[in-house]
């Protein structure tokens, strides 16, 4: 049996607010390389194969040529134009691909510190059961605050946190990308559970941070600094 074609989506199509840096952060050099050509790399080092779609913000798309340029970064994928939610970008990036066989995994340009393992077992994962979704266990306690300002101590035991890769089989995605946007889809597995699809977690990584605020690059140096 032949083996089943494999896509990865690498949504970098937001304008990274709470970093407040001048550029997109995706765009920011973490040990001297761009964050996104960490993340790009990382997912081609783990495939030839793999057919890497890359979603970029439209008025972006000249910035990171001239980047490429500058870095000699010369990994093939094809190029679509991000939306205004992630939600939109995963679409956008989604509609590029033909035909609807085969597993697709979403992974966020700004999480750099992705393990060939996590990808590969988040590939394993979907073509066995038809969703992978990368989560940790929480550290910390956690409260519930009500809007009256009231608050109580949660079950941390029943949550996880979670992260990227998500991985699904293709015409899953696809099906439930049909619906038109909601604010409760901050990522993609909550778009496949609102479809009725179900949603199997693997064990992700407490370095798989998603750089969000200006701490968290220092945190990425370090975890790209490993041999
Ligand atoms: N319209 C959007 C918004 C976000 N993303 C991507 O989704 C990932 C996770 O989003 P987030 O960390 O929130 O990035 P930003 O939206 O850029 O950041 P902020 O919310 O601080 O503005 C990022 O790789 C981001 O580029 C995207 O492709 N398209
Ligand atoms: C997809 C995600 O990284 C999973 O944790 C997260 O939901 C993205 O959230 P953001 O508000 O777009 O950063």
């Amino acid at each position: 049996m032949n083996a089943m074609q494999e896509y990865a989506i690498i949504v970098a199509g937001g304008s990274g607010n709470r970093m407040k840096s001048e550029i997109p952060k995706q765009f920011l050099r973490i040990n001297g390389l761009p964050i996104l050509m960490h993340t790009i790399n990382a997912f081609r080092k783990y495939s030839e194969a793999i057919n890497i779609i890359l979603v970029l913000p439209s008025n972006q798309i000249a910035f990171w040529t001239q980047l490429c340029e500058e870095h000699l970064f010369s990994i093939t994928y094809t190029l679509v134009a991000g939306g205004d939610s992630r939600f939109a970008s995963v679409k956008n990036g989604l509609q590029s691909i033909q035909g609807n066989g085969g597993l697709v995994a979403v992974h966020d340009g700004v999480r750099p510190v992705i393990s060939n393992e996590i990808i590969a077992a988040s590939f394993t994962k979907a073509a066995e059961q038809g969703s992978a979704v990368t989560s940790v266990p929480l550290k910390d306690s956690i409260r519930k605050v009500e809007a009256n300002g009231e608050n109580a101590a949660m079950d941390r035991s029943v949550f996880q946190l979670i992260q990227t890769p998500q991985t699904f089989r293709l015409d899953w995605m696809q099906k439930a990308f049909e619906t038109g946007y909601s604010d409760q889809f901050t990522d993609c597995a909550s778009v496949l559970e609102a479809a009725g699809f179900p949603i199997h977690l693997i064990p992700g990584s407490y370095e798989n941070i998603k750089v969000t605020t200006p701490e968290d690059l220092r945190w990425a140096e370090i975890y790209l600094q490993k041999p």
